[in-house]
């Protein structure tokens, strides 16, 4: 039957549902994600952050910079026609249009609207653009008793091309629903009584290390027939040989019909040849013959046109004409699409399915730069030749049921878990979409690359570093999709979470990486854009910044990011040993903490020239030293301060673990030191101040001050001996957070304002002050969590999911930062993936103990 459902059961899927029209509900769709009808229009128009709206005593403080970045910026983008690695004057525009991204990790991504559309790219590793190509859709055709009865695109899409298929499908009687990595699409077809629901399978799986590397996505067509008479239903697939740049044009392109069997199962359709110079490709579209349902295609066709023969092909019988044979090149100017069809009888009043899948195969990458190739992880599985794309495809069509049973025996706990608030449901589950589509590559090692290729001149001792780079590859993803720099890693310390909990070997590799690059150096020298002084690119024993940018030579040349001199930033050291320990902590890897160890000794030696007065206790520089980069801080600080503290007490612990007494000696009486001045310097009796140099704005609140805790707690190391921070003061600076960075700002309904005065207005002295950091606000959710704040927690996660959701339309593209009102910053960014350490805290609340991150979830009770 088709399943129906009432105006009530619409309100509460959602206010995003409201234009909703239809009664069907669909088939098998997961009942917590993010739901929007295809009517739904965000109203709230919101801008990325620009010069504009700079105060104009941030406009006197950053000319210099302003001028230095224009001059670093026209040099780049006109002169050596690159592409800027954060491009402030051509942010990318803000289109509340996004919905789950196809493929797994590091493969590339295809993302689709919540609409239908294909419309954001990622092929080239780390690189975006932002196309809609219209020639791809799915396109129904009804058949009864032999005649065509109804024809549709599945897209409200009216466009100036392919004018001769009948598009503009009404969105009222149609819904998206989100919960990645699956999407559902239930479309009601006016007037015919048949309910069609899309399912979207990814094959993004925790703990896999192949199937979750797969370039594939795949479409699950369950037709549900409401009449009393047997209807033959075709879903055709069309899709344009290219992403929709200017390359598509280029010519050379070519597409063939390919088909292929295996133990019994055959999927059939066309591969599209994308024959660029550098980074070519191959697209397929296809899908599985069974008993019962019939693949047809056409090879080629024009979607510049009218498309008038692909119509009248469908409209005749239902099926493609099927020419055998390759299509010839195309030439200079022209375009080139394929379509492939899928049709089955459904019976009266029965039930069908039809499965089709999209695959992409560019095994072999060059970055930018073109200096290296790289393999991607799955060429270990499907080679390199180039040739993978009918394999690829025949495997995500057999093997999509297993991936989503593995899928929902991951969610279900949490899903099942009546406690847990709807909106934490789709949160968690739906931001993990940047784990893939944060311009993510997963890369192998060569075969014949030794350690010392890797170590560099300094060669850094790590003993595991080629087998676990071996086995598990090399993982890198961006900071943002506008801050183009991979690995970011005081903004990866939030975001580790997601992978540590779930692909906990792409972190032990991602670490690894960092590790190599600790004990190297890049003597090049360089001007710095924020004060203008120049330094070299990488010092020895100190964490970068960042693996690089994808527009260059990621792992060869570290540090893209050129706006301070981090060498002198006091926050990454700390995050790479508190991370370490975190690491151990949750996947008892000793050898990796072994290998470690002696990195996490020298980035801390590093550190301890921060401590000036050698009161136990690093001070800030009085610049925007850490990762609010354009937030001063001066001399001792409740975030560095606390970062530090934390760091220094897990150097202890690990010491302990490793039996290094003399270490552990030693650090032991850094804390007790630090802890003291710490308190001193910083506790006014409510919170920690946000810096001791006793500027107008040294008593903000900082919503992020707990953030040593914060790691503390996840690594069980909050309590009894370990105990760094008092608890009473923790709780009460959580409390102070909740009440006047969450409750007094924009009532209660962003999450928490980065810095907040104690009289309840927003600290304006710094650009970043005065923001809502997503992936701050969650983190500061865990801690409240961890610290029995909870029902504070899920009210201050809640504020920004809301709004990036459910009010300002930013699905699968949450930024950075939003202010309270007009403007946004940074899409589609990598902090947030922090949510998971809200999960993490739930776990630990449950089970009182540590989460090995192997075992299946235990049910959460907050
Ligand atoms: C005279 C002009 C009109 C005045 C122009 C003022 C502008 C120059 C500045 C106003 C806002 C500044 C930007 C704010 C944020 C930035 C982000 C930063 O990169 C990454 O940011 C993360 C924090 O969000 C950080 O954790 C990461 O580590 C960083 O990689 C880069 C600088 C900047 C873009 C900053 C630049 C100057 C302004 C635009």
């Amino acid at each position: 039957d088709v399943s129906q459902c009432s105006a009530g059961q619409r309100a509460a899927a959602g206010p995003l549902v409201r234009r909703y029209e239809g009664a069907a509900r669909g088939r098998g769709v997961a009942a917590a994600g993010w739901r929007v009808c295809l009517a739904h229009r965000f109203e709230e128009p919101r801008q990325p952050y620009g010069a504009g709206d700079v105060p104009f005593h941030d406009v006197l403080r950053h000319i210099g910079l302003a001028l230095r970045y224009f001059r670093w910026w026209y040099k780049k983008t006109r002169i050596e026609k690159k592409s800027a690695f954060i491009d402030l004057l051509c942010a990318v525009p803000l289109q509340q249009i996004y919905g789950c991204p196809l493929g797994g990790i590091g493969g590339g991504t295809i993302t689709r609207g919540w609409r239908g559309e294909f419309c954001r790219w990622q092929l080239n590793p780390g690189i975006y653009h932002y196309e809609t190509v219209i020639a791809n859709q799915f396109t129904v055709c009804l058949r009864c008793k032999g005649q065509t009865v109804y024809q549709q695109v599945l897209s409200v899409e009216r466009p100036s091309t392919l004018q001769g298929w009948n598009w503009g499908y009404c969105g009222h009687y149609a819904f998206y629903h989100a919960l990645y990595p699956r999407a559902w699409m239930v479309y009601e077809l006016p007037g015919q009584n048949v309910v069609l629901t899309c399912r979207q399978v990814s094959p993004v799986i925790p703990h896999d290390y192949k199937d979750s590397s797969l370039p594939v996505g795949v479409f699950i067509w369950e037709v549900e027939n409401g009449k009393d008479e047997d209807v033959d239903v075709s879903i055709m697939f069309s899709l344009q040989n290219g992403t929709g740049t200017k390359e598509d044009r280029s010519g050379g392109h070519w597409n063939e019909p390919f088909a292929f069997e295996k133990d019994g199962e055959r999927v059939a359709g066309v591969l599209l040849h994308h024959c660029t110079r550098v980074n070519p490709f191959t697209l397929a579209i296809s899908a599985r013959e069974k008993a019962g349902t019939g693949v047809t295609h056409l090879t080629a066709f024009n979607p510049t046109g009218s498309g008038r023969e692909v119509w009248q092909d469908l409209l005749q019988d239902g099926r493609l004409d099927s020419p055998a044979g390759k299509s010839s090149l195309t030439e200079k100017g022209e375009v080139t699409a394929a379509a492939v069809c899928a049709s089955c009888r459904v019976p009266a009043r029965g039930h069908r399915t039809l499965e089709l899948a999209l695959a992409w195969d560019m095994p072999r990458v060059y970055f930018g730069s073109k200096e290296k190739l790289h393999l991607r992880r799955y060429t270990r599985f499907f080679g390199s030749g180039g040739d993978a794309a009918p394999a690829l495809s025949h495997h995500a069509l057999t093997h999509y049921e297993e991936w989503e049973r593995k899928i929902e025996a991951w969610q279900k706990p949490i899903l099942e878990n009546s406690q847990l608030p709807s909106w934490y449901k789709s949160a968690l589950f739906n931001e993990l979409y940047f784990v893939t589509d944060g311009g993510t590559i997963w890369v192998e090692l060569p075969p014949d690359c030794h350690a010392e290729d890797l170590q560099g001149p300094a060669g850094a001792g790590l003993s595991h570093l080629l087998p676990v780079l071996r086995e598990y590859g090399r993982f890198a993803y961006l900071e943002g999709q506008e801050y183009r720099m991979y690995n970011t890693y005081d903004v990866h310390f939030y975001a580790s979470f997601a992978l540590v909990m779930l692909w906990p070997k792409l972190q032990i590799s991602l670490q690894y990486d960092i590790a190599v690059t600790v004990v190297n150096e890049d003597v090049q020298p360089r001007q710095y854009l924020m004060c203008g002084q120049t330094a070299q690119v990488k010092l020895k024993n100190v964490v970068p910044h960042d693996i690089g940018d994808p527009g260059d030579e990621p792992w060869q040349r570290v540090n893209a990011y050129l706006m301070h001199d981090t060498a002198d930033w006091k926050d990454l050291n700390l995050k790479f040993v508190l991370q370490v320990y975190r690491d151990y902590y949750l996947t008892r890897d000793s050898l990796y903490l072994r290998d470690m160890w002696p990195v996490c000794q020298a980035v801390m030696e590093s550190e301890l020239k921060f401590d000036m007065d050698n009161d136990g206790l690093i001070e800030n520089g009085g610049f925007a030293d850490q990762t609010y980069d354009a937030w001063v801080v001066n001399g001792a600080s409740a975030y560095c301060g606390g970062l530090w503290l934390a760091a220094v007490c897990v150097m202890c612990k690990m010491a302990e673990v490793l039996g290094d007494a003399e270490i552990q000696q030693k650090y032991t009486d850094i804390l007790s030191k630090g802890k003291e001045a710490f308190e001193r310097m910083l506790w006014n009796g409510k919170y920690y101040n946000y810096d001791s140099s006793g500027s107008d704005t040294s008593s903000s609140i900082m919503s992020d001050q707990c953030a040593g805790q914060w790691f503390l707690g996840a690594c069980g190391l909050d309590q009894g001996e370990f105990e760094v921070f008092p608890k009473s003061h923790v709780v009460s600076a959580l409390k102070t957070i909740f009440e006047k960075n969450v409750m007094s700002f924009a009532g209660g309904t962003m999450g928490a304002v980065n810095g907040m005065r104690p009289d309840g207005v927003p600290d304006t002295s710094s650009v970043q002050s005065n923001e809502v950091w997503i992936g701050v606000v969650y983190a500061l959710a865990a801690t409240m969590i961890q610290e029995g704040l909870v029902e504070e927690g899920f009210r201050t996660a809640e504020g920004c999911y809301r709004t990036v959701w459910e009010r300002l339309g930013m699905a699968f593209q949450t930024p950075e930062a939003y202010r309270e009102k007009k403007v946004y910053r940074s899409l589609a960014y990598m902090r947030p993936l922090s949510i998971w350490s809200m999960q993490l805290a739930l776990e630990r609340r449950a089970s009182r103990a540590p989460a090995p991150v192997q075992s299946p979830q235990v049910p959460i009770h907050p």
